[in-house]
């Protein structure tokens, strides 16, 4: 067993939507540093709704979730939002790329947020556009790219700042196989390499067997699931 603290850990949680309906209840989760999970389930079953929990973007009705030792339940708005621009990559499913910036200006605002100096801004996303195949693009505006192109950027941003807690909806959704298998092999790297937790929801099998765990959601919680 690996007794070093995890870098999330969700304890209890439970959500119930409009109309009393119960997503999950008594959810427990624990994600080592260099771990990376996958979450699988049926679809409405509530697996985008506890990714924003994970990330402090929507509340719980009950349970704690902590990230790196700090229970998100214990800061006020503030802090959260400070612990999410410094701790946290998130890529969403509507990918929120801003498109009257450049890529290099849409990678690089996790950075700009947490301010570090112009040029190592500029380095360093520059160095994630080119590890997403979009090297040469850093000038370009994101309202021109495509749904899959978009997608990279969103990735790119969401690990430019080497967050310890690494959140993706479906990062792959919206691309071929090859661009998927490469972007997949970043998001590995990102976890492994980079020393952080990984969670990532998805349909897809390939996106399932990168991961050192595959966790069904159900309204019962997460059961592990082994692969036949
Ligand atoms: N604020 C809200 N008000 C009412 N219903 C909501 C709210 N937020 C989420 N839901 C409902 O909760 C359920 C879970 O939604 P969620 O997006 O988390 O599911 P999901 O498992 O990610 O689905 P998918 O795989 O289709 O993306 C859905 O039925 C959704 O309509």
């Amino acid at each position: 067993m690996n007794h070093t603290p995890a870098t999330l850990t969700v304890r209890a949680l439970a959500k119930s939507v409009p109309g009393e309906r119960r997503l999950f209840a008594d959810l427990d989760l624990a994600v080592a540093a260099g771990e990376l999970v996958a979450i699988v389930g049926e679809s409405g079953v509530g697996k985008s709704t506890l990714l924003n929990i994970l990330a402090g973007l929507d509340s719980s009705d009950a349970g704690a979730v902590s990230i790196e030792g700090v229970a998100l339940g214990a800061l006020d708005e503030t802090q959260r939002t400070r612990l999410r621009r410094e701790r946290i990559g998130f890529v969403f499913q509507a990918f929120h790329i801003l498109p009257y910036l450049t890529l290099r200006q849409n990678v690089a605002l996790p950075l700009a947020l947490v301010s570090a100096d112009a040029a190592t801004i500029d380095a360093r996303a520059d160095a994630m556009l080119d590890a997403v195949g979009l090297g040469s693009r850093g000038d370009d505006y994101a309202r021109d790219l495509s749904g899959g192109e978009m997608q990279r950027v969103a990735i790119a941003r969401a690990l430019v700042h080497r967050p310890a807690l690494i959140l993706a909806d479906e990062p792959t959704g919206n691309l071929d196989p090859h661009t998927a298998g490469k972007v997949l092999a970043l998001f590995a790297d990102a976890v492994r390499q980079g020393d952080a937790a990984g969670v990532v929801v998805t349909h897809s099998r390939t996106t399932a067997r990168i991961a050192d765990r595959v966790l069904t959601l159900t309204a019962e919680g997460l059961k592990e699931r082994h692969d036949d």
